[in-house]
Formats: C-alpha cells, sequence, structure tokens
C-alpha cells in the first residue's frame, strides 16, 4: 500500500482578479417562436362544393394536425430549455473530417505534450477531466507541482460563471496545465488524444453537479454523468495501454439510507434525486467496464467538498455572498424542524484522497479493447467524518466574517435534499492513508480569506 504525502502550497488559492459571480439560476434560454405551419390553400374547395366539402374537411383535419403538432414540438422543446443553457456547448463529433484545424496545428500539439511532460520518476500522465473546475483545478495543480504530467480537459460550461473557470485555467495555465477546450462526449477529441499521448491515469472529475438543479435540467446529468461517462470509458477501453481510472461519484448516492455513518457496503439503491441516480448509475456502468474491459477503476464518493475556489452554487458560498451583501439566508430544515446536517469536507483532504487514489490504482489488465485477467475495482468514501448541521454552518461564517446573518428558516422543499450525510472513512483510511485533517472552523476560515469572494449582485 502506497501513501500520499501531497500537501498543497499556499499561492494555489491566488485568483488572478476578483470577480462578481452570477446566479446560474438566472439564466434562460430562448424559445423560438418563427416556425408557424403554412395554411391550406382556398382555390380547390371553390372548383367542386362536394370535394371542396370533403377537402375541406381534409385540410381542416391536416390544419388541425399540424398546429398539434406544433404545439407539442414546440412543449417539448420549452421543457428542454428551462434553466441555464448548460447544453449549448456540448458536442458530439461523429467523424475526423470535423476535427477543427488547431488540433491538427503544432502549437496545439506542443501545448498538450508539454504539459504532459513529467517531471519525476516513475511520474503519472493523468488526463483530468473537469480540470477548470474547483476539485478538478486543485487535483491538477496538486499532481503538477509534484512533477506528474497533467493536461485537463473542460467544457467550460455556464452551469454557473464561466469566468470562475477561466480564472481557475489561468492558475493552472501559470503553472503549466494545458486545459484543452472539450466535451467528454466529444468521441472524436477523446481518440485524438488518446492516440497523441499514453495516459497512465484518468481522473474524471467533469460532471453535472449540484443536487437540486436537477430539478430544472435533468438532461445536462444525464448527458454529463451518463453518456459522457460512458464515451470517456469508450475510449479509455479502446487505448493501449489502457489507463487506470478514478472518478467522482458522491455521497448522495446513499439517498434515503439511514444506517449511520454510511459505509460503503450501505444500500445506495434509494437515491433521493436525479443528480444521485446518475451517480449511482455511473457506479453500475464502471463496474460493468471493469469486468467485460479488465479497466482498473476507482470510485471516489464526495462528501460535499468545500473550500478555496469553490462553487457558487453551494450553500455555503452562496450564503456568505448573501450575509456580505445583507441578504437574507434561506436554511432548509427537515421533519419537526430538525436541522440539516451535511459532512462538509475541506478541498485538500479531497485532494489528498484522490492523490493517493491514483497512487494506489494498479494498472488496467486489457488491451486495446480486450481484457487479460482481473482488474481493480474499489469504492472509496472520502468525508470528513464529522457532520455540521447547517444553522452551525452559518453561524461560523457569521464568526469568520464578522458580519450578522438575516436567517429565513423554511421546510424542506421537496427537491432531492436528504436530511444528514456522514462518512465512514475506515476503508480509504486502511488502502488510501486518507486521514481528513480539517474542521469546518478552520476550511471556513481558509475560504472566507479568498481573494474572489464578492458580495452578490
Ligand atoms: O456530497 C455530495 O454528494 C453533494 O454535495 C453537494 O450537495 P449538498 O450536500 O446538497 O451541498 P449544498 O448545496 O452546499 O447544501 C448543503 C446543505 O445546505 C442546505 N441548503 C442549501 C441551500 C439553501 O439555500 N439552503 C439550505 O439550507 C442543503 O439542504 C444542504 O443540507 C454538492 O453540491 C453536490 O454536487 C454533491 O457533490
Amino acid at each position: 500500500m502506497k501513501k500520499s504525502s501531497n500537501s498543497l502550497p499556499a499561492d494555489m488559492y491566488l485568483f488572478d482578479s476578483p470577480k462578481t459571480l452570477q446566479n446560474p439560476l438566472l439564466q434562460h434560454r430562448e424559445v423560438r417562436s418563427d416556425s408557424h405551419p403554412s395554411t391550406p390553400g382556398k382555390a380547390k374547395m371553390e372548383r367542386n362544393n362536394h370535394f371542396g366539402d370533403v377537402q375541406s374537411r381534409s385540410y381542416n383535419f391536416f390544419f388541425v394536425l399540424c398546429v398539434s403538432l406544433f404545439i407539442l414540438m414546440a412543449g417539448a422543446y420549452m421543457l428542454r430549455s428551462e434553466g441555464p443553457s448548460v447544453e449549448k456547448k456540448f458536442i458530439v463529433r461523429e467523424s475526423e473530417s470535423s476535427i477543427p484545424d488547431i488540433w491538427r496545428s503544432q502549437a496545439w500539439q506542443k501545448s498538450v505534450r508539454e504539459s504532459c511532460h513529467v517531471k519525476r520518476e516513475d511520474g503519472l500522465v493523468v488526463l483530468v477531466t473537469g480540470a477548470a473546475g474547483f476539485v478538478g483545478s486543485h487535483v491538477s495543480l496538486a499532481l503538477k507541482k509534484r512533477g506528474d504530467g497533467v493536461v485537463g480537459l473542460d467544457n467550460f460550461n455556464n452551469y454557473y460563471d464561466p469566468q470562475l473557470k477561466r480564472d481557475r485555467q489561468k492558475l493552472l495555465d501559470r503553472h503549466g496545465i494545458f486545459i484543452i477546450e472539450g466535451d467528454i462526449n466529444d468521441a472524436v477529441l477523446l481518440k485524438e488524444l488518446f492516440d497523441m499521448i499514453p495516459f497512465t491515469h484518468v481522473m474524471h472529475l467533469a460532471a453535472q453537479a449540484g443536487v437540486r438543479y436537477a430539478l430544472q435540467n435533468p438532461h445536462s446529468y444525464v448527458h454529463s454523468n451518463i453518456a459522457g461517462l460512458v464515451t470517456l470509458l469508450e475510449q479509455c477501453r479502446r487505448a493501449n495501454p489502457q489507463p487506470a481510472f478514478v472518478w467522482a461519484s458522491s455521497s448522495s448516492v446513499y439517498g434515503l439510507n439511514t444506517k449511520v455513518p454510511f459505509a460503503e457496503s450501505d444500500r445506495t439503491d434509494q437515491p433521493a434525486s436525479l443528480y444521485a441516480a446518475t451517480k449511482k448509475a455511473g457506479e453500475e456502468f464502471v463496474h460493468t467496464y471493469n469486468h467485460i474491459y479488465g479497466l482498473s477503476i476507482t470510485g471516489l464518493r464526495f462528501f460535499t467538498v468545500y473550500g478555496p475556489f469553490g462553487r457558487p452554487d453551494m450553500a455555503y458560498f452562496s450564503f456568505t455572498q448573501n450575509i456580505l451583501s445583507g441578504k437574507p439566508v434561506t436554511i432548509y430544515q427537515g421533519p419537526n424542524k430538525v436541522d440539516l446536517a451535511r459532512d462538509f469536507t475541506f478541498i485538500d483532504d479531497i485532494v489528498k484522497g484522490c492523490v493517493a487514489a491514483l497512487d494506489t490504482s494498479e494498472k488496467s489488465t486489457g488491451t486495446g479493447g480486450k481484457k487479460r485477467g482481473p482488474a481493480q475495482l474499489r469504492t472509496f468514501n472520502l468525508g470528513n467524518t464529522s457532520p455540521v448541521t447547517v444553522p452551525t454552518l452559518v453561524n461560523i461564517l457569521e464568526k469568520h466574517l464578522k458580519v450578522k446573518a438575516q436567517k429565513n428558516f423554511v421546510k424542506m422543499p421537496r427537491n432531492g435534499d436528504v436530511p444528514f450525510t456522514h462518512a465512514n472513512v475506515t476503508l480509504a483510511r486502511t488502502e488510501l492513508g486518507y486521514n481528513p485533517t480539517t474542521d469546518l472552523n478552520t476550511g471556513l476560515k481558509k475560504f472566507v480569506k479568498c481573494p474572489t469572494l464578492e458580495p452578490s449582485a
């Protein structure tokens, strides 16, 4: 068993410039209404009354049919269009003829190769998906700083302010990490990339995150967390050499499980949200790829990760913005006004868990799509092991911000939330040397100092 000794230098938290972060839920896609069916002509009806009646009735029928079809199609389109237009950047290229010139350019290929350059003995060569995201940017930096080769892949979608992702990209760029702007559903891009670089590992962190947003845009979860995952796994199983695959599942897979603390062997067949259902589905898919193709796979169930450079859609972040701008915070409560609780886990602890998972991954056993023997398949909880209630989270924020919060307590809506999470990390401790050391008070103090924070507009 190898243990990770990675630690993160303080300068990884420095942003180029503070930015005001927008609420992604306020963005809407416009619905087109300029395509009406054409009206049937009158001329033939006037030439023959009888035939005209029949024809008129069939024209009327045809007209009603067209209008009904139009309404159905418009309705379907409007349903798909709710919420931010996260889907607009999705690209599914089907042939090599559609490869953009830039990928063929020497400059682009040089950027990819240099980013993947390994600077330590036995260093890894890692593709990090979601590298402009919260966890992805931190993990990429940690790997690069110890001498591994790292290239990122991110579609820079607008689920939350893409400027934050661009700021992370600039930081990674300063450390020699190139992020390819592309989608995990783009099989042609993936093939091109794997043909160029023999990745030893894939750290798959790209996902449609957020529990409550799944009510508004379920398709984006299916697209990223299921279709995108399968596209990436397809590429990994065909690759020669096959990389070891480490990916982000979620504490949300425990769903309605009431046995605490949550252990990896507990029930995960009762998801409470569509987000959870897609992560659980992902766990089933990776099992299949391990079984059929010999891919070495490690799934990490993250428990409510927070910290500097974080996600503005999460409660600790949006609460901070609201407190700073004098707006109330809405605190959900369970039945009988029971406080909700989360096993909030600080980003540095999560990064150590991710790096340790990469370091302890065994090689995949297949080559070029054929399994040669059984391969490693693991699942670990990465949590903090000490749940904290949401009102306590707000109290800690008030203390560090030195501002009193206006608190609105409301009954928890039926939005996919679960009342509490609590990780048992015995397995990760034993096999990864995982040892979370940052309590919520210390972690939020670091978060509040992050220069990206500004009051909400
Ligand atoms: O571990 C995970 O698997 C997930 O963690 C995270 O989900 P959650 O644990 O739901 O975090 P987060 O939104 O910060 O809400 C925290 C608490 O505040 C409560 N909450 C939230 C909003 C609000 O307005 N009021 C409120 O009380 C809310 O009811 C909850 O009790 C990731 O977003 C998700 O992508 C996934 O990774």
